[in-house]
């Protein structure tokens, strides 16, 4: 990338999350990724372009040093930090206005540092492998937190019973995040089963909210619809998708060849999320299991008399496998978590110049990285122990958070990775994104969160018969419909 000759006219809008703006190059495999702030924001507490700098750095070097080695080589693209005009970036930003959804534009593009950070674009494959006409297909999927607490900090059963993504659902269908409840469950996608992640893939299909987006081509075919009332449009994903399972087409004697396809593409993204895992002597792969969490959420829409394999496990090294154990790190859960960062603040409050030597803000280097892996399993009582477990933790807020992008394409039969299908031949290449340290001013936000969510959900589930409730009701309706 030439950086004294980028012309806005060679970028276009991609995509965004809560924190960074995304564009894609017209022509090459490339995007940039800008950060984004609330646009209320007055100019003096704005970042400075050092501060700016300096942050995406950080971003860099916690892919690079802490999130890479915990999540494997193959998976992580960690990008580069660049310093771009300042006339291109505020062109840029104009010219990307008018595609961003509306839920999004409460924040805005950050045109004043000149940095951003340049990645490879995931939702293609190099060129190399595209020896056909049908563009990649990309199917990224935000999983969210694959397993129940087993800390024994926490005070409420139903944590332990129910995966915080459903019971989040309740309390976000409330607050008017969103209009429906997904019937997604994460503890399915992540059981190892084909037939549990079948499920959670279908459910995902039908309510995608924030955890499903699919690309052909590198172009957004389908995700959450800007207006969150209207259901997106299964058929025409079945249209874009016919010509990659040709053969399914004549399958249910021609009734609802769409289901055939969309059948085909989940068992691809299903085999997809198991690949990569290595073999033993007899040939089978290894699975990781979770001893410690049980395996299933009681709000799963699974049925329940069909899960008597129970946990199947996941290929070792399979995507799945290797986010569900940097997830594991949280093993004392935010309510335990919370007193240890409260000794921390209490520490730096009669030592503040610690801050630096702790690592509070980062460098996140290898040494950071050591506090993470040699953390001592028993409390003694020391800060060394707190800041350990809320590096631990915050590691495991980033895998809870990140998105798996998996890219396929029709390839020739020599062609390496591709997947273990009858038919048809793809292949395929799987990334994990948005690996951004999780800050530690965040932990008492995460905290009042959590509590949140639980007592949601245990007044909307619990709430006793209608006649009894006019009172409650009525303070739901104040509560969630403010004047
Ligand atoms: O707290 P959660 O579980 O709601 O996760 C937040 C996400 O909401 P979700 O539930 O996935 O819709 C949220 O996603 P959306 O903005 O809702 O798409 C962000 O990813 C947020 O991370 P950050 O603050 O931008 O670094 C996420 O916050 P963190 O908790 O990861 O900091
Ligand atoms: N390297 C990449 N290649 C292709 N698309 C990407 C890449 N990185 C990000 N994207 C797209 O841009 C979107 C926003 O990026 P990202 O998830 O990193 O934003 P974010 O603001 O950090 O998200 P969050 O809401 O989780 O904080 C992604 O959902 C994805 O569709």
């Amino acid at each position: 990338m030439e950086l004294d000759k980028m012309d806005e006219n060679d970028w276009k809008y991609h995509g965004e999350g809560n924190k960074s703006l995304v564009v894609s190059h017209l022509q090459h495999c490339q995007v940039l990724r800008l950060l984004k702030f609330p646009s209320e924001d007055s100019a003096h507490t704005r970042q400075t372009a050092e501060q700016a700098f300096r942050h995406i750095l950080n971003i860099v070097d916690y892919s690079k040093y802490v999130m890479k080695p915990l999540l494997g080589e193959k998976y992580v693209h960690s990008g580069e930090v660049v310093k771009l005009p300042l006339d291109f970036v505020r062109q840029l930003s104009l010219k990307v206005q008018q595609e961003r959804p509306e839920l999004r534009c409460d924040k805005v593009m950050d045109t004043f540092s000149g940095c951003g950070l340049c990645l490879p674009n995931l939702t293609q494959l190099p060129l190399h492998h595209l020896r056909d006409h049908r563009p990649p297909i990309c199917v990224e999927i935000k999983p969210k937190c694959g397993f129940l607490p087993f800390s024994r900090h926490i005070t409420k059963e139903c944590k332990r019973k129910v995966c915080r993504f459903c019971m989040h659902q309740h309390y976000k269908l409330a607050n008017g995040k969103w209009k429906r409840l997904s019937r997604y469950c994460p503890l399915d996608l992540f059981s190892g089963s084909k037939q549990r992640m079948y499920v959670a893939l279908k459910n995902l299909l039908e309510e995608p909210q924030n955890n499903l987006k699919i690309f052909k081509g590198g172009e957004l075919i389908f995700s959450c619809k800007d207006d969150a009332k209207q259901q997106p449009d299964l058929n025409d994903l079945v249209q874009h998708l016919r010509p990659y399972f040709p053969h399914s087409n004549g399958l249910y004697n021609g009734h609802q060849p769409g289901k055939a396809v969309l059948n085909e593409f989940i068992q691809v993204i299903c085999s997809a999320l198991l690949s990569g895992g290595d073999s033993n002597r007899s040939g089978e792969s290894r699975k990781v299991h979770l001893s410690e969490s049980r395996p299933l959420c009681e709000a799963s829409p699974f049925p329940r008399d069909l899960l008597r394999n129970g946990n199947q496990g996941l290929p070792k090294d399979s995507v799945l496998a290797k986010i569900l154990q940097v997830q594991m790190l949280d093993n004392l859960d935010i309510e335990g978590i919370y007193p240890l960062y409260k000794r921390v603040e209490q520490y730096l409050e009669e030592f503040p110049k610690e801050r630096n030597r702790l690592q509070i803000d980062g460098p996140y280097n290898e040494s950071f990285m050591d506090t993470v892996k040699n953390c001592p399993v028993e409390d003694d009582g020391s800060v060394e122990y707190a800041v350990g477990k809320v590096h631990q933790y915050r590691v495991a807020m980033t895998a809870k958070d990140c998105s798996i992008m998996i890219t396929f394409a029709p390839c020739e039969e020599d062609e390496e990775h591709q997947l273990n299908l009858e038919k048809p031949r793809l292949t395929y290449s799987i990334s994990i994104l948005d690996l951004d340290p999780k800050p530690y001013e965040g932990i008492p936000h995460q905290h009042k969160l959590d509590t949140k969510i639980v007592n949601y959900y245990l007044r909307s589930t619990q709430a006793p018969p209608p006649s009894s409730l006019y009172k409650e009701r009525q303070e739901c309706t104040l509560l969630f419909h403010a004047v």
